[in-house]
């Protein structure tokens, strides 16, 4: 790691610390104190590997939107440093296609019009290639035939695939989206959510910001989780839910044999719920649980495998509910 910045915050300089080289983002003690006092981003930590989908989750006011506008150079940090695909910031914001307060689209104009009205006020995108670039980023969040339609007969979702048009104007080596589905209908979120796997199966990583537990596990394949401006956990989703217990449940009448079952198999924690028996399932293949049930004359009326999901690892590691709607 080279020179950490004390007093105030900074990209990377030209030589970005080595061994990090595969990290599209990394920041090390990257802190943001607002005038007032408010620490919004606390001495955060951050690795983001290139390729991944990196779900940056927290709840409403943990200091993700902070984080991305200092990585993007919308806000100078207080303390800490930062590197954006290991070069700096100069050379990497070219490469960035970002997504953070939504571009403000002129209703009456089609989309194609909208987005050369965009990549017009942007003093680095080359005019001469501009009709290739717009055709291709619309042909990439698949709005080629909605092209010449108005803004405003478009749907919410479709509406949010221009806004990411509007980032993928130019090559992207990083594509970085703060709360893409906020606001949309379950048809628009859907949309998105397709849209940004598209993006990552074409090579490009995408760090995306997020409250929504739930998205995050279906989206992304790495994630982060943040609460009052620190980070609480980061990694792969496997890794990040691996550390907790993955239960079986069983249904049946015959709760108290099919417990008994389950502990002869070596089963630990095995616990009675009614008309139903729940055990760790530690190393078991549900499959030869189940068999040995049937084959102990236990009716199994269903069988189920429980693996904790981010939000048990949210609260596991927090103590916390993940209280958001959503
Ligand atoms: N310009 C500012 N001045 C003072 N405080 C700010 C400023 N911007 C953000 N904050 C505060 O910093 C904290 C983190 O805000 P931030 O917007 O980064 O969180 P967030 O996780 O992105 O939440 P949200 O999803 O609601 O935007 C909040 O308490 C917020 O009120």
């Amino acid at each position: 790691m080279t020179t950490v910045t004390q007093e105030a915050g900074a990209p990377f300089g030209a030589a970005p610390p080595s061994g990090h080289q595969d990290a599209a983002i990394l920041t090390r003690g990257l802190t943001k104190r607002f005038k007032g006092g408010q620490v919004a981003v606390d001495a955060l930590d951050l690795t983001v590997p290139r390729g991944s989908v990196f779900g940056f989750l927290g709840p409403n006011g943990s200091g993700k939107t902070t984080t991305i506008r200092m990585l993007l150079g919308l806000v100078a940090p207080t303390q800490g440093e930062y590197s954006v695909l290991g070069l700096p910031q100069a050379q990497a914001l070219p490469k960035v296609g970002a997504l953070v307060e939504g571009p403000a689209f002129y209703p009456y104009l089609s989309g194609t019009a909208n987005l050369a009205r965009f990549d017009a006020a942007d003093p680095t995108a080359h005019g001469g290639t501009a009709k290739r670039r717009i055709a291709d980023a619309l042909e990439r969040v698949g709005l080629s035939a909605a092209a010449g339609k108005r803004y405003r007969n478009y749907s919410l979702g479709m509406r949010q695939r221009l806004a990411i048009a509007a980032a993928l104007l130019g090559p992207r080596e990083l594509l970085v989206l703060d709360e893409p589905t906020n606001g949309l209908d379950p048809q628009g979120t859907r949309e998105v959510r397709t849209l940004v796997k598209e993006i990552a199966a074409e090579g490009t990583t995408v760090f995306v910001s997020s409250h929504l537990l739930a998205e995050v596990e279906q989206m992304c394949t790495h994630a982060a989780i943040m609460r009052t401006g620190k980070l609480v956990a980061q990694g792969t989703i496997a890794s990040l839910s691996g550390g907790l217990v993955t239960r079986i449940r069983v249904e049946t009448p015959d709760p108290d044999d099919a417990a008994r079952v389950l502990t002869g198999l070596g089963l630990a924690d095995v616990a009675a719920e009614g008309r139903a028996v729940t055990a760790e399932l530690g190393g078991h293949a549900p499959e030869q649980v189940n068999a040995a049930l049937v084959g102990e004359g236990v009716a199994v009326r269903g069988l189920a495998v429980v693996r904790p999901s981010l939000e048990d690892v949210f609260v596991g590691l927090t103590g916390e509910g993940f209280d958001v709607d959503g």
